[in-house]
């Protein structure tokens, strides 16, 4: 790894090449463009022509809908005006140049985020192929869990025999539960054996008595030095990192800030005692996948001419998906949007596997190096009274339930710049929730946080505009009103089922040319959405199930998100009301929702299955009837008549739904797993369908 040869300090650390199809993605958004304006002339032109009120106001609503889903497509097509592609060059840096890093891991709650998955994320950067003189690795534990901190106490001891095996057996894993469930090396089994005790012991401690159970929500602040760099061995003798445990001081009256407030902590505490002037972010359901990630950062954040403004570099999060990537965890859009974000040196902070630049986080700090200080600066009450700035423009930004997103979008508006490092080899691999339910939580999570930010004065069409470019300002627009979608997308899912079963024609029919655009633009789009998966090596099967996905967040956790964020808006909700709090994601799965992820099947099962009925499976189950009801009475009836052009279009949009919603059919009918629709949901969605078409039915035109 090490040279010293000065012709190579002469060759580039990282290069940048610009996508090849952008002349495509270009002509792409012209294409585009005119197809829209030719349909809003033919709105326009059809509200002129509106021969009642009902009728009106159908078209307002379609010609509305239209609208929110141009934007959204324009606002995404801003994402693919530039996109570029990275490589990195670490064997060019010399050993002895690398700066200092400080790994900061979150962990929330020692039930939902089991501590032997903490202990892995902390075991795998420990074992970074970095000088260990240089690295320390912070645990802040939000839960202030004796469980997590006993766990990471067993894990620095088996960490002396791990760092030397890694190193020795040039392992890529170096999270020892990854490695040693991809390998059956013989040469490991002393190894193995080690970890199987220790993970022996980290488990039995939850059911040990002895160790009381803590309160995640008012506790003490404990900072515990586990290991020191200068003073602690492993057992071939070489020095170790600093891991260093945290445990902030937490107290009902005060805001504590959910996880930027945790950053916060750490980033002070850090501060104090080893101020290094890098920092790596990263969850603690989050492992290090390959150990020369710190190096590739390196690559960007050590280059001079870069070195001035850049705040931080960005590896993607990767997860294990099951082949088909079931519920669209992959995020794929997003990582094809990173791409064009990082062609205006500008992708969004994703919370985790971030390369921070200490200086863009906190300038002009008084930094005092002196240890005895960190407890006071983990204190509930050190960033009260307006004594600091944390959180308004020092640190992780406070303010929005995505505190990620928010705080880079920040950076940025201040004119710090980010780009995306995306090697071959994940550089971090994590674990993602399973169940439909869970997934929903996470998502409507999301849209309360960026809701947070769109619907404040730090809008980004408003207060971007001012600070970043015309391009950049619209690429935050599309993420902060990535939920908005979800009204027309309702609006399709039930008019045009109405409209059907009541016979008004509201969409033009087969003889007529506007049916033709129409149709265009659907199958259009969804070509182009294909042939991105496909361009970036995917399959098709995994667009199919990503496209799901996004239907069925638009009807489920997307909406109520939205009102969820309006009822706050309006101090609805107070501001410590936990329901609009960062609910911790839990990283355990229940009865045998592992299996039926790998075999691919639905799991709309809900832990509070027994009690009520959860309103989006509900509203899932309705969305698909009615489709279905849709579909049925209108193809029934246009065969009996033989007048199959009047309809053509909303048949084609029910029927879209019905092969998409295959799987909530076979959930609510014929099957009997615990990941099945209960009962009680589904007569509740039959219950709620027929009341939506008989209601409607009275609407006289
Ligand atoms: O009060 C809190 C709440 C959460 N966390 C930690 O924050 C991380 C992310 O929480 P998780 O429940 O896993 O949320 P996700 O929705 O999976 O996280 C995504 O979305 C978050 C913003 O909503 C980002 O912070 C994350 O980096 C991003 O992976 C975890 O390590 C938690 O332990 C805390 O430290 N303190
Ligand atoms: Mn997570």
């Amino acid at each position: 790894m090490e040279n010293s040869g000065e012709d190579l300090r002469a060759l580039p650390l990282h290069t940048c090449h610009a996508d090849p199809l952008i002349r495509f993605y270009r002509f792409y958004l012209t294409f585009y463009t005119i197809a829209i304006l030719t349909l809003f002339y033919h709105h326009i032109l059809q509200l002129l022509s509106s021969t009642s009120v009902i009728f009106f106001c159908l078209y307002i609503s379609l010609f509305f809908s239209n609208i929110i889903l141009a934007v959204n497509g324009l606002s995404q097509q801003s994402l693919c005006w530039y996109p570029v592609h990275r490589r990195t060059y670490p064997e060019r840096l010399p050993n002895k140049e690398l700066p200092g890093l400080d790994v900061f891991i979150c962990t929330a709650d020692p039930y939902k985020e089991p501590p032997m998955g903490v202990v892995n994320t902390a075991l795998s950067v420990m074992a970074y192929d970095y000088p260990v003189e240089k690295l320390s690795v912070y645990l802040s534990d939000d839960g202030g869990s004796d469980l997590t901190r006993i766990a990471l106490s067993e894990a620095v001891e088996f960490a002396k025999h791990w760092l030397p095996f890694c190193r020795q057996n040039n392992v890529y894993e170096r999270s020892p539960e990854a490695y040693f469930r991809s390998n059956n090396n013989y040469r490991s089994e002393h190894v193995k054996i080690l970890y199987q005790e220790m993970k022996v012991k980290v488990e039995n401690q939850i059911i040990n008595k002895s160790i009381s159970k803590s309160n995640l929500a008012e506790h003490p602040s404990v900072i515990q030095v586990l290991l020191k760099t200068d003073h602690d061995l492993d057992v071939s003798g070489h020095p170790l990192p600093n891991v260093i445990y945290v445990s902030r001081e937490k107290n009902r009256i005060f805001p504590h800030h959910f996880k930027a407030g945790a950053l916060n902590a750490l980033l002070r505490v850090s501060s104090l005692m080893t101020n290094a002037p890098f920092i790596l972010t990263l969850d603690c359901d989050m492992i290090s996948n390959d150990p020369i990630t710190p190096r590739r950062a390196m690559c960007f954040h050590l280059d001079e001419t870069m070195a001035e403004k850049l705040a931080f570099v960005q590896f993607p999060q990767k997860f294990q998906v099951n082949k088909s990537d079931l519920y669209g965890n992959e995020f794929r859009r997003l990582q094809t949007n990173m791409l064009g974000l990082d062609g205006m040196k500008s992708t969004i902070y994703i919370g985790t596997n971030t390369f921070f630049r200490r200086r863009a986080l906190m300038s002009n700090m008084p930094v005092v190096p002196v240890p005895e200080f960190a407890n006071e600066v983990v204190g509930a009450t050190y960033e009260v009274n307006g004594r600091t700035k944390w959180g308004s423009t020092v640190g992780f930004r406070y303010g929005s339930l995505v505190e990620d997103f928010f705080t880079g979008y920040l950076l940025h508006c201040e004119g710090w710049k980010s780009v995306f490092c995306n090697p071959k080899r994940a550089a971090f691999v994590g674990d993602f929730p399973i169940t439909l339910d869970g997934l929903m939580r996470q998502a409507k999570r999301w849209t309360v946080g960026l809701a947070d930010v769109a619907f404040s004065k730090y809008c980004p069409i408003t207060f971007g505009l001012k600070h970043c470019s015309p391009l950049l300002s619209l690429a935050y627009f599309h993420y902060a009103f990535w939920s908005i979608p979800s009204i027309p997308v309702i609006f399709y899912g039930i008019l045009p089922q109405i409209t059907v079963v009541h016979q008004i024609q509201m969409f033009p029919n087969i003889r007529d040319p506007w049916f033709w655009l129409y149709f265009f633009m659907f199958v259009v789009s969804y070509a182009r959405d294909l042939a991105d998966f496909v361009l970036a090596g995917e399959t098709a099967e995994k667009w199919w199930n990503d496209q799901r996905m996004w239907l069925v967040r638009c009807v489920t956790c997307w909406p109520v998100g939205i009102l969820e964020s309006f009822l706050k808006k309006m101090s609805y909700f107070s501001s410590s009301s936990s329901t609009v709090g960062f609910h911790v994601t839990s990283k355990v799965t229940q009865y045998d929702s592992d299996e039926r992820y790998k075999l691919g099947i639905f799991d709309f099962g809900t832990a509070s299955e027994k009690d009520s009925p959860s309103p989006y499976i509900v509203s899932l189950a309705v969305f698909a009837t009615m489709s279905l009801v849709g579909f049925t009475v209108g193809t029934a009836r246009a065969l009996k008549n033989g007048k199959t052009g009047d309809f053509t279009l909303p048949l084609l949009l029910c029927g879209f739904v019905v092969v998409n919603s295959y799987p909530i059919y076979k959930a609510m009918v014929f099957r009997k797993d615990n990941g099945r629709i209960p009962w009680k949901s589904v007569q509740l969605a039959f219950f709620i369908t027929a009341f939506i078409f008989s209601f409607s039915s009275c609407v006289k035109l």
